[in-house]
C-alpha cells in the first residue's frame, strides 16, 4: 500500500513562491498526472516527491511514512525524467537490470523474470541485446521505463518522459506506458502540460496552475465540469469560450443567451459574470430557430479530424465554434448560433457557480 500524501506542502525560493500549501493524496495503485502549463510549479512538486528538492514547509508522506527529508535512494521510488541517465555501454537488458543488482531482496532469479517481463510489456524484446547509445530517443525512454517500473518499487515518478521524443514514437511510448501501468499497479505520478497525454494516460488529473491545484478528479470530469475559467480554458483543443453575462433581478442575460436565465442563489453580487460553453457545444445553423442567436462568420472555416472549426461574433463577442459539418453560411455571412441551457456553465470571478 503506498498512496501519497502531500500534507499542505510549500515550496519558496527567495520571495517566490513555486508550490503554494498544497493538500491532496494521490491513491494507491492509480495513474496521477500532474498537468499544467509552463512554470505553473510542476516539476517542483515533483522534485519534493522524489527527494531532489525539500519543501519549506509541509510534510510528504508514502504510505503512511514520513519522507519529506529523506534522500531520495532511502524513498524507494521508481523515476523517469525527459532526459534519461543510461549507460551507453550497457545493452538494454544490462540496463534494465542494473538498480536491481543491489537489491539483496531480489534474487537473480527474480531479477531475469523482472527483466523479461517489461521487455514484453514495453514491446521492447527485439532489443533486448542492443547497446543503449545505438537506440533512439523513443526507444531510449521505453528503456528508462522499464527500468523504473522493473525494480517493483511501489510508486513511480515520471517528469515529461516523453518531450524529447518524435510524435510517432510518442504514441507507442504512451501506449506502451498505460500497459505498464495496468499491469503492475504501483502508484503513478506523471508530470505533463500536454493535455492529451494527460487524458490517455491518467485515471486523475490534477490540474496546476500558480503554484495551486485547481482541481484534482478523472479527465472527463474535468473536461465537462471544470470549477474554473483557466481549467475550461486550458482543457480543450480549443479551450472553451466565455460570453460576458450581466446579472440583475435574479435573472441572467448574455449575448449567447436568447432568452435570459434564472441566477443560482450562490451567484454573488458585483462579481464579474461570464457563460461558459465549449466550441463543439455551440449548435450552429443556417435560419433562426427557437433559442437561437444571429451571429457573423468571422473566420474561414478550418477542416480539423473531420469537423469544421470556425468563429462567430455576436455584437462585440467572437465565438469559437466547432461543428460536425461545415457552416451553413460563407465568410462574413449570417449564422444562428445555440447555446443548449444543460451545456451552458456560469462563473463569477473565474470559480464556476452551480446552482
Ligand atoms: N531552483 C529554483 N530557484 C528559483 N526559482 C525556481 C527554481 N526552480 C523553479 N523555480 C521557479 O519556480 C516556478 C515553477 O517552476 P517549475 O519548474 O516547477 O514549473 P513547471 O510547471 O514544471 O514548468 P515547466 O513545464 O516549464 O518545467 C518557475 O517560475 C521557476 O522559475
Amino acid at each position: 500500500m503506498a498512496d501519497i500524501v502531500i500534507d499542505h506542502v510549500t515550496k519558496r525560493f527567495a520571495n517566490f513562491t513555486a508550490v503554494d500549501d498544497i493538500a491532496m493524496s494521490f491513491a494507491d495503485g492509480e495513474v496521477a498526472c500532474l498537468l499544467g502549463p509552463s512554470g505553473c510549479g510542476k516539476t517542483t512538486l515533483m522534485r519534493m516527491l522524489s527527494g531532489l528538492e525539500t519543501p519549506t514547509s509541509g510534510r510528504i508522506l508514502f504510505g503512511g511514512r514520513d519522507v519529506t527529508r529523506l534522500p531520495p535512494r532511502k524513498r524507494n521510488v521508481g523515476m523517469v525524467f525527459q532526459y534519461p541517465v543510461m549507460y551507453p555501454t550497457l545493452s538494454v537488458r544490462e540496463n534494465i537490470a542494473l538498480p536491481m543488482v543491489y537489491d539483496r531482496q531480489v534474487s537473480t532469479a527474480e531479477r531475469e523474470r523482472r527483466v523479461e517481463e517489461v521487455l514484453d510489456v514495453l514491446d521492447i524484446r527485439p532489443l533486448a541485446d542492443a547497446f543503449i547509445e545505438n537506440l533512439s530517443a523513443g526507444n531510449r525512454q521505453k528503456v528508462a521505463v522499464g527500468r523504473a517500473v522493473a525494480r517493483q518499487s511501489e510508486i513511480v515518478l515520471f517528469d515529461e518522459p516523453t518531450t524529447n521524443v518524435e510524435v510517432n514514437a510518442k504514441l507507442h511510448l504512451i501506449r506502451a506506458f498505460k500497459l505498464v501501468a495496468q499491469r503492475l499497479k504501483q502508484t503513478i505520478v506523471y508530470v505533463t502540460h500536454d493535455q492529451t497525454e494527460a487524458m490517455t494516460l491518467a485515471d486523475r488529473i490534477a490540474l496546476m496552475q500558480a503554484g495551486r491545484i485547481l482541481q484534482y478528479d478523472r479527465p472527463q470530469v474535468l473536461y465537462n465540469e471544470p470549477t474554473s475559467e483557466f481549467g475550461g480554458w486550458f482543457l480543450g483543443n480549443p479551450g472553451m469560450n466565455f460570453v460576458p453575462a450581466e446579472v440583475a433581478g435574479g435573472k441572467i442575460t448574455s449575448p449567447i443567451l436568447a432568452a435570459p436565465l434564472p441566477a443560482p442563489a450562490g451567484l454573488k453580487a458585483g462579481g464579474k459574470t461570464t457563460i461558459g460553453i465549449r466550441p463543439e457545444q455551440v449548435r450552429m445553423v443556417a435560419g433562426p430557430q427557437d433559442g437561437s442567436v444571429a451571429a457573423t462568420l468571422t473566420e474561414q472555416a478550418i477542416g480539423i479530424a473531420g469537423r469544421y472549426l470556425t468563429k462567430a461574433r455576436i455584437g462585440h463577442t467572437v465565438l469559437k465554434v466547432n461543428t460536425e459539418s461545415r457552416p451553413p453560411a460563407p465568410l462574413g455571412g449570417t449564422v444562428h448560433l445555440i447555446a443548449p441551457r444543460e451545456r451552458v456553465m456560469l462563473f463569477c470571478d473565474g470559480q464556476r457557480v452551480t446552482a
